[in-house]
This record gives structure tokens, sequence and C-alpha cells, in this order.
């Protein structure tokens, strides 16, 4: 094959396939003094359409400094990330993005129904419907984060996890293809987490999204996802891309008892505490 046809190749299966590219994609910060920071070693990564993978590592290993390059809120000091065919050179059109502090991801001023409003007038091809359609689409959505019944309160009157449903909803109602999520229940008591991780894992099959999802918590990584990246410390990349072969739908209790996930939940921990 032609370098010409191979090129070609890779974006039509880019375009159907939906998938993320990462190829040598490697960040170093400027802090404040004027030093240089390793955000993150050049990494090279594909993730499939549809897939569900987790990032873990300890902190400052550059978790969230990847999903930044993804979302094309940073711009990566060396190499090239592609979301489908396009190149991400700013927020990919067909991503979403939900931050671990919901206080930042709302607007405090808007009520539920306005935030997710939000997500929905700047959606991927989001086309204009009549307010009374726009009411009922955003009613349909709150129901299916399990929040009928809030559209006219406010998010401070939410609890810390019915505001990171709030925020799920908006990032569903603008019709994403990816959703990046980056330590979204870290600030959540542990049973509204589990309902949490339940909801995410609910949405991903209905929707058919491809998922990239950060967090500190391997547990929590290996019950959601089909693939583990585990990064090594200090920005130093990629350590290993585990496989969690163990078939949906999970359960939380029997998930933790299965000895599947408990050999994984041992490989995965002594590759981050070993990854320095
Ligand atoms: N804007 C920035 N300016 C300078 N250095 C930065 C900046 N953002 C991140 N860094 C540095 O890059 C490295 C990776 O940071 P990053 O936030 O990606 O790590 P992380 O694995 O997500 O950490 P945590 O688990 O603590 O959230 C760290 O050393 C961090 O201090």
């Amino acid at each position: 094959m032609t370098h010409a046809l191979e090129a070609e190749t890779a974006l039509t299966d880019g375009v159907r396939h939906g998938v993320i590219t990462i190829d040598g994609a490697g960040k170093d910060y400027l802090a404040l003094d004027g030093n240089v920071v390793r955000g993150l070693s050049p990494v090279s990564l594909t993730i499939e359409r549809g897939a569900f993978v987790s990032v873990v590592g300890r902190s400052g290993c550059g978790k969230s400094t990847l999903l930044r390059l993804v979302a094309g809120l940073e711009k990566p000091t060396s190499g090239t990330i592609r979301v489908g065919a396009e190149r991400v050179d700013g927020p990919p059109d067909s991503a979403r993005y939900v931050f671990q502090n919901y206080n930042e991801s709302l607007l405090p001023w808007r009520t539920v129904g306005d935030n997710v409003r939000f997500g929905l007038r700047h959606g991927h091809g989001a086309s204009r419907v009549s307010k009374a359609q726009e009411d009922e689409l955003i009613r349909e959505h709150l129901e299916e984060v399990g929040l009928g019944g809030t559209f006219n309160r406010y998010p401070s009157e939410l609890s810390g996890g019915m505001q990171q449903r709030v925020a799920i909803a908006r990032a569903l109602a603008a019709r994403p293809e990816l959703l990046l999520l980056d330590e979204p229940f870290s600030a959540v008591d542990a049973l509204s987490r589990g309902t949490l991780q339940d909801l995410v894992l609910r949405i991903w099959k209905e929707h058919g999204l491809t998922v990239l999802f950060v967090t500190h918590d391997i547990e929590e990584a290996l019950y959601l996802s089909q693939r583990v990246i585990v990064l090594r410390e200090k920005g130093g990349g990629i350590e290993r891309d585990v496989t969690v072969d163990i078939p949906y739908p999970r359960t939380q209790v029997d998930f933790r008892e299965d000895p599947r996930y408990l050999r994984l939940r041992r490989e995965v921990l002594s590759l981050v505490v070993g990854a320095e």
C-alpha cells in the first residue's frame, strides 16, 4: 500500500470507528518560576469507538494532562492527537468534558434546567427547536440521570452527587460521541459514588459513547473499564495498558468478589506503587 493510500485508509477508519489516536503526544509546562515542568512524556495510544478506558497513576503523573490534551484544552508540546479524522486543535465538537469540581462545571446563577439547556444549545450538530421542545428534552435528560423534578432548582440547592448528575445531563444534552471525565466522583460520598458509577456505565452503553475516565481510584477504574492505562510517576508516560477482560453487566458487590478482579487489582496496584 502506498503511503498516501495508507493515510487515506487511516483517516476513513478514523471516521468510521471514531477512534482517539494519540501519536507521540507529550506536554511540558512552563511554571510560574520559569522552570519547565514535565506534564507528560510523549505517549502513543489508540482508543476504539465505543470503548471505556480509564487512566490511573499517582498524583502528578499526568492523568489530567492527558485528558486535557484530548479535550483540546492544552496544546501538546510534541506529537499529535486526533479525534476521528480531526486533528485536535481546540475542543472537538464531538467531545464533552466533566470536571472533578462540580462547582466549576455548572453555572450557579442558572437553574438546573437552564444549565442543561446550555448543553443542548451548544451541542454537536445542534439544531434549533422550540422552547417547549427544548424543555421536554431537558426534562428527559434530567429523568435519565435520576433528577426528575429539579428543573427549576439552582445548583447550590443540590448535593454534590446531584450536581455532578446535572453536569452529566448537560454533557449528554450536547449529544457527544466522546465523554471525557476527570475524577468526576472524587468529591462525593462512597455510596453516591457507586450509584454514579452505575449511571455512567448505563449511559455509556445506551448512548454508544466512547469514554475516557481519569481517576486515582484503581477499584473504580477496574469496575468501569475495558482497559486501564497506568501512567508512570512525574509525567513519565505509559507504564502499562491493562485489559479488564470481565464481561458486563458488572455489579458492585459481585464484581469485587470476582477472582479476575482481585488479580487485576493486585497487578495494577503493584504497578502504581512500583511506578516510581
Ligand atoms: N498549568 C500548569 N503549569 C505548570 N505545571 C503544571 C500545570 N498543570 C499541570 N502541571 C504539572 O504537570 C504534572 C502533571 O499534572 P497533572 O495535573 O496532569 O497530574 P495528575 O496525575 O492529574 O495529578 P492529580 O492526581 O494530583 O490530579 C504535575 O507535575 C503538575 O504540577
